[in-house]
């Protein structure tokens, strides 16, 4: 998508590489819970140890602000690495100073080291160039194959690269051709579908999207306040009070762009929030003043379900309500079946709908699954990313 030098346009042979990754997985009581993001690094790393580049990989993990959390270190994806690669793989328990630059200076052609969180580092976030500075003496080119952190300005993903010749990684490059060329150069019909927890969160992806779509599927939290928008009441559904006026401009432009707009004609509607909820259907004007939606209902669903059969290219950022709750899940898993179905191009923009796919088992079925939440957001608000814009042109 850009003109950004890759791994291939360098010669690595032999070279300390530092590696910027996104090993940010989700983790409970000490156990990798999701290693997508792991085997997504993969073919990057393998590359660069067949090529004998002595490998020094740098992630971050949560978001410990500075400081030494024990429960955010890298240690369990050190180890899951060393499995998935079948080499063994050097874990350190610091990110900079004399322990690390002694193991790189110990390293052979085709070995891996892998830092700490760099996050146990306030200068990290900062973008400390003092941070940066001490990463990149530690290495002769730097790698930015973090996809998932490329909107962060941070001194592993973009000060480094002021330092050292930085370019992108076959993950990084993958995840740009595919959403790069989705929006550049979209098969119509051109389908988004926009879910969620809130209005304020989507808001710029929304307004990028009305310019280049043929329909746009609007779900979960964030279309009660569309609904609200089109004067119906919405009892206690999750509401922005002061974005009802943006969700009318939003509906106004999509006609005047000549979008299909599609909003929720039915809800499933809970008297409390709660996976024991009592439930019922109604269509969207006739939602009881004290019960609440938390899922899109089955004639929106089907409809949606038809508008992406007939697409040819389908993005989906968002769940359809609180598919965490099996009695909410049922908009979120039509979609997803539907998505796993047509023969459009399905790509998934990262984070709950990620999650929402590998729950209801289509993952496999769907062409891209980004891996950046954020990243992939910020990507189609049609932002610049810190951390690409940082890697040499070519
Ligand atoms: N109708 C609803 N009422 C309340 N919460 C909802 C509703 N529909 C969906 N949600 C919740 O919204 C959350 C997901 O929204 P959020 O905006 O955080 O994620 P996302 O859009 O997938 O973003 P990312 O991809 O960055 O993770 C889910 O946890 C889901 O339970
Ligand atoms: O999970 C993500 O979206 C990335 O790893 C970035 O993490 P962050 O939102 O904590 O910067």
């Amino acid at each position: 998508m850009l003109n950004k030098k890759t791994m291939k346009d360098i010669d690595v042979k032999g070279k300390r590489v530092f590696v910027r990754v996104d090993f940010n997985v989700p983790m409970a009581d000490g156990v990798i819970t999701d290693e997508t993001r792991i085997r997504a690094a993969i073919p990057t790393i393998e590359y660069l140890v067949e090529q004998g580049a002595k490998v020094i990989l740098a992630s971050h993990l949560g978001r410990p602000k500075g400081e030494v959390k024990e429960d955010m270190r890298l240690t369990a994806v050190g180890v899951r690495l060393a499995e998935l690669m079948a080499k063994p793989v050097t874990k350190l328990d610091e990110s900079i100073g004399q322990v690390v630059e002694e193991a790189v200076a110990n390293m052979q052609n085709g070995d891996m080291i892998l830092l700490e969180n760099v996050r146990f580092h306030a200068g990290e976030e900062k973008n400390d160039p003092a941070l940066a500075e001490q990463f990149a003496k530690l290495a002769d080119v730097y790698v930015n194959d973090a996809f998932g952190a490329a909107h962060r300005a941070h001194a592993s993903t973009e000060g480094i690269a002021k330092h050292i010749p930085a370019v992108s990684g076959f993950l990084m490059q993958k995840e740009l051709d595919v959403l790069g060329k989705a929006l550049s150069n979209p098969e119509r019909p051109f389908t988004a579908i926009i879910g969620g927890a809130k209005v304020k969160d989507k808001i710029g992806v929304i307004e990028s999207l009305l310019e280049k779509v043929d329909h746009l599927i609007i779900g979960g939290g964030l279309s009660f306040t569309f609904i609200k928008a089109q004067g119906y009441d919405i009892g206690k559904s999750l509401l922005e009070e002061d974005k009802i006026d943006l969700a009318k401009s939003f509906i106004e432009k999509a006609k005047a762009k000549g979008v299909q707009l599609h909003m929720p004609v039915d809800a499933v509607v809970a008297n409390e929030f709660s996976k024991d909820a009592e439930t019922q259907i109604v269509g969207v004007d006739a939602i009881p003043g004290d019960w609440m939606g938390l899922d899109i209902g089955p004639k929106t669903a089907a409809n949606y379900a038809e508008v992406i059969k007939d697409s040819k290219l389908i993005i989906w950022n968002g769940p359809m309500g609180v598919f965490e709750m099996d009695k909410f899940a049922s908009g979120t898993k039509t979609v997803a079946d539907a998505m796993a179905t047509t023969t459009g191009y399905t790509v998934i923009g990262g984070g709950d709908s990620a999650a929402a796919v590998e729950k209801f088992e289509v993952a496999d079925k769907m062409d891209h699954i980004s891996t950046g939440g954020g990243a992939s957001l910020e990507l189609m608000e049609g932002k610049e990313l810190p951390g690409i814009v940082a890697l040499n042109d070519k």
